[in-house]
């Protein structure tokens, strides 16, 4: 494992934290002034229950946050991710909110439907954009009364849920568009966090590459190699348009072409944009 940094830098998950789909690291890593920052106001948002609206580019660690958010709620129940661009044609809303026994189609989600999954938990909402309008509004009703309805069934069930909601577009702006309904922006805005590009965080790259590095020369019973200079400055000047994703894959191809126990500039694979 790379050295933990500055305190509270490198959070260690536990293997029940994390899901077996979509999240490859063990540890957020936080080591730039403006991730400690985020850090700080998601410490503060964790246990007061809000439903929380993370905005953030593609890979940069929303997710992962949203994890942390959980984690650090000392919440009981499941942590359940959904992406709202897979909650499409008439299943949608029983594969959200569930459907009685009755209910002629099954979905993947199960009876419970993805919410009621997260009962005593927290759902994780990932492109919360994408999510039809009539579901936004459903959405909403169960927010506020803390209850669902479930498709086919007379009577609302009551949910603990704890939501924490995802975008990679500006819900302000699709709001004047007319495409995300207003009142439940508000809702979820009330704890809002900003998680900056990898390129405005330039103080996390090489941590996390170091991380990263270690990670997988770990799991591929390798020794861990070095960046050589050329190759740590290149890691800092490039733009990661995809962020810690981008980074994380960079890393570990180059661990793969990597000799002599260092990894110089040309094994990383980057495009010559500096
Ligand atoms: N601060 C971090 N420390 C360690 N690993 C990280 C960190 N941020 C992101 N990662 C890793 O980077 C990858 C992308 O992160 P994640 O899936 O959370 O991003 P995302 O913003 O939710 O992506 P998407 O926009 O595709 O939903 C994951 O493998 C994650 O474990």
């Amino acid at each position: 494992m790379p050295s933990p940094g500055p305190e509270g830098a490198l959070l260690t998950f536990t293997d029940a934290d994390r899901s077996p789909l979509s999240i490859r690291a063990k540890a957020l890593v936080f080591v730039d002034p403006r991730s400690q920052q985020l850090h700080r106001e998601l410490e503060r948002l964790s246990p007061s229950g809000l439903p929380i609206l993370i905005q953030g580019e593609t890979g940069s660690g929303k997710e992962l946050l949203a994890r942390q958010i959980h984690r650090s709620s000392a919440r009981q129940g499941l942590f359940v991710a959904v992406n709202c661009g897979a909650l499409i044609g008439n299943q949608a809303e029983a594969e959200l909110f569930g459907y009685v026994p009755s209910h002629p189609v099954r979905s993947q989600a199960g009876r419970t439907g993805w919410y009621g999954s997260a009962n005593g938990g927290t759902l994780y909402l990932d492109e919360i954009g994408d999510l039809p309008k009539h579901l936004q509004r459903k959405l909403l009703t169960a927010l506020q009364t803390r209850e669902i309805l479930r498709v086919g069934a007379s009577n609302a069930t009551p949910v603990d849920v704890r939501l924490v909601v995802a975008t990679s577009i500006d819900l302000e702006r699709a709001v004047e568009a007319g495409t995300f309904n207003a009142h439940l922006y508000e809702y979820l805005n009330e704890g809002f966090l900003a998680l900056p590009p990898l390129r405005q965080r330039v103080a996390d790259i090489l941590p996390l590459a170091e991380y990263f590095l270690a990670m997988y020369a770990q799991r591929l019973e390798l020794p861990v190699p070095l960046f050589d200079d050329h190759a740590a400055k290149r890691l800092q000047a490039h733009t990661w348009p995809g962020n810690t994703r981008e980074l994380e894959n960079v890393v570990h191809f180059a661990l793969l072409v990597s000799r002599d126990g260092l990894i110089r500039a040309g094994d990383l694979n980057l495009p010559d944009d500096q």
